[in-house]
């Protein structure tokens, strides 16, 4: 069994009633899914964000990850869990795991060791069915589609351009491009189409950065699923979709409610992953969080330059959010693979490595600057690290005058993040931050992509084709240009070139097309060779995955 699902398995966990109560939700506000989680109703949700926010709002990020992730989940609720052991109010804003890498590469995103939000099982599979309801009305829009043009096509929809796929929550490649409608006049005009994974879905996206259930309702309205001969955009709302929609995700927007093993309040909801979505949890959770709380500690996917710039640039601009602190988690094993280590040799010391793969964490630092937030580096220790390569980091982060602080909550828990909590509360008090967006809403949509390819991806060049840069004009003419851009691009490297570690200049950024996400208010440009849907590893962590006699589950981690 993992170490994470065993230790998970063993906690007492406190009944979510006495949860919420401790984070002044009152019993008439939960909707019980079960002992240990709950949803809040929107009443309470629309009531709690009526009065000023109290909390101040602190985003975990990280350096470039290895396939196995670095430890933004389990350093956000280690260091949610170090701010209340130090008498703060705080609460845990995450995403809910995707079923697709819980059984691929990567396995759950609820923490670990010491440091995880429970039940974990529940949250890293089906948790309260969000994303079941996600992908019904995804898929519900897209029959919608191939149902109107089988009865006629009365909106004159070209077949041609249809623009909205199907989704599911899994990893599978035989599903990214496929011909519906096969077998006869019966079932429709056969075209072709494809399936993206749920978290890549603008449904997600829209859902994410909805503000209530109204403003849901006007997105789903607003998302463009494809063209007429002429040109001329169709949406969800044309298709009537857009009501039957929102009445499929109603229960799902009330944010869930769920608990650290040290009985922390952890709102966790939501999933965009951040390489080919926007890979914040939603506005929904961490504005009622901060409007609880005193503290908000809440996790953007990947490194600093998917996750932190989208949830800087598109989450915090489009709903008003502004942060007062930023933490960089780092992984010795991650900065030996930027120094170019092989993935096998990881866990063999090597200090010159470490030396030589600081140069990526020290451009995150440098661009989480460009926003304004002065960052913290919290150095998320691993058995095998040494104390040479800890200092090796420490002597180079001081260097820039930045703290990089050891934390050892994944085997110690909260006090493995006391120092931490104390340095962003030193942060907060301080009232440092200067937040700015690192581009103006007026600007160019392809000005946009240069300057973040620019100024966070250290391009030296965007390459948009002809036809890419059309369609960004012809967005800009249907009234988007004040739109932000969220960027699909590997998150191994600060380039294209998944292979290009540490610290890469002087490369260009392919930009190969760009969808307008009408309904989530930003434009995908999607780069290099990216998926929206990925597929399963050689070995998938399926494989290991089961129940034992008992009908306990096995190899979840
Ligand atoms: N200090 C650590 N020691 C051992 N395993 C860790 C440590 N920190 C995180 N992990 C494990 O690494 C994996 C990725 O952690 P996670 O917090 O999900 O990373 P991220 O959110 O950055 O992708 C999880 O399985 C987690 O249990
Ligand atoms: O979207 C990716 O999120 P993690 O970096 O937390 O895996
Ligand atoms: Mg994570």
């Amino acid at each position: 069994m993992s170490i994470d699902l065993e230790i998970a398995r063993a906690a007492t966990l406190r009944p979510i009633a006495e949860i919420a109560a401790k984070a002044g939700i009152p019993d008439a506000a939960l909707e019980p899914y079960g002992k240990y989680k709950a949803k809040i109703g929107l009443d309470f949700v629309a009531s709690a964000r009526a009065d000023r926010p109290r909390g101040k709002l602190v985003l975990v990020t990280g350096i470039n990850p290895t396939p196995a992730g670095e430890g933004k989940t389990t350093t956000t609720v280690g260091l949610g869990d170090a701010l209340n052991h130090i008498g703060k109010r705080a609460m845990i804003c995450l995403r809910e795991p995707s079923l697709g890498p819980c059984f691929g590469v990567k396995g759950g995103a609820a923490g670990g060791g010491h440091a995880q939000v429970v039940p974990m099982e529940d949250i890293n599979l089906h948790f309260t069915g969000d994303f079941h309801a996600i992908t019904a009305a995804n898929n519900l829009l897209a029959a919608m589609i191939d149902n109107h043009i089988y009865w006629g096509n009365a909106l004159g929809i070209d077949a041609r351009r249809i623009t909205w796929r199907r989704a599911l929550d899994m990893n599978d490649r035989a599903l990214r491009s496929v011909v519906g409608s096969l077998g006869g006049t019966a079932n429709g005009f056969p075209r072709e189409d494809g399936f993206d994974i749920v978290v890549a879905s603008e449904v997600m996206a829209a859902f994410c950065l909805a503000h209530d259930l109204a403003d849901l309702q006007r997105r789903l309205g607003r998302i463009i699923v494809a063209s007429t001969r002429d040109g001329k955009p169709v949406t969800a709302a044309d298709l009537k979709a857009d009501g039957a929609m929102a009445v499929l995700l109603r229960d799902a927007l009330a944010p869930n409610l769920v608990q650290t093993l040290a009985g922390s309040p952890a709102l966790v909801h939501g999933g965009p992953f951040a390489n080919i979505a926007h890979g914040c949890n939603s506005v929904m959770a961490t504005t009622l969080g901060l409007h609880l709380s005193d503290v908000v500690v809440t996790e953007a996917g990947f490194g600093a330059d998917l996750g932190a710039e989208k949830f800087l640039d598109i989450k915090c601009r489009l709903a008003g959010l502004s942060p007062d602190a930023c933490v960089i988690v780092a992984t010795i094993r991650a900065l030996k693979m930027h120094g170019g280590v092989a993935k096998a040799d990881l866990g063999r010391e090597d200090v010159d490595a470490v030396k030589r793969g600081v140069a990526n964490l020290a451009r995150h630092v440098e661009n989480i600057k460009k926003f304004g937030l002065p960052p913290v580096v919290a150095l998320n220790r691993f058995t095998a690290d040494t104390e040479a390569e800890i200092r090796a980091v420490q002597e180079a982060m001081a260097a820039l005058g930045t703290e990089a602080i050891l934390c050892t909550h994944w085997s110690d828990g909260a006090a493995g993040t006391v120092e931490l909590a104390h340095a962003v509360m030193r942060r907060l008090d301080a009232k440092e931050a200067a937040f700015q967006p690192l581009y103006p809403d007026a600007i160019p949509l392809a000005e946009k992509i240069g300057t973040i390819a620019r100024e966070i991806y250290r391009a030296r060049d965007v390459a948009i084709p002809d036809s890419v840069l059309a369609k960004l004009k012809r967005f800009e003419a249907m009234g988007f240009g004040a739109a932000p851009i969220c960027i699909a691009k590997t998150q191994y490297s600060f380039s294209a070139d998944p292979t290009a570690m540490g610290a890469p200049v002087d490369h260009v950024l392919p930009v190969r097309d760009v969808r307008l996400l009408a309904g989530a208010g930003f434009v995908v440009a999607i780069t290099g060779d990216v998926m929206t849907m990925p597929g399963l590893p050689r070995v998938p962590a399926a494989e290991t995955i089961r129940l034992d006699e008992q009908g306990r589950i096995e190899g979840l981690f």
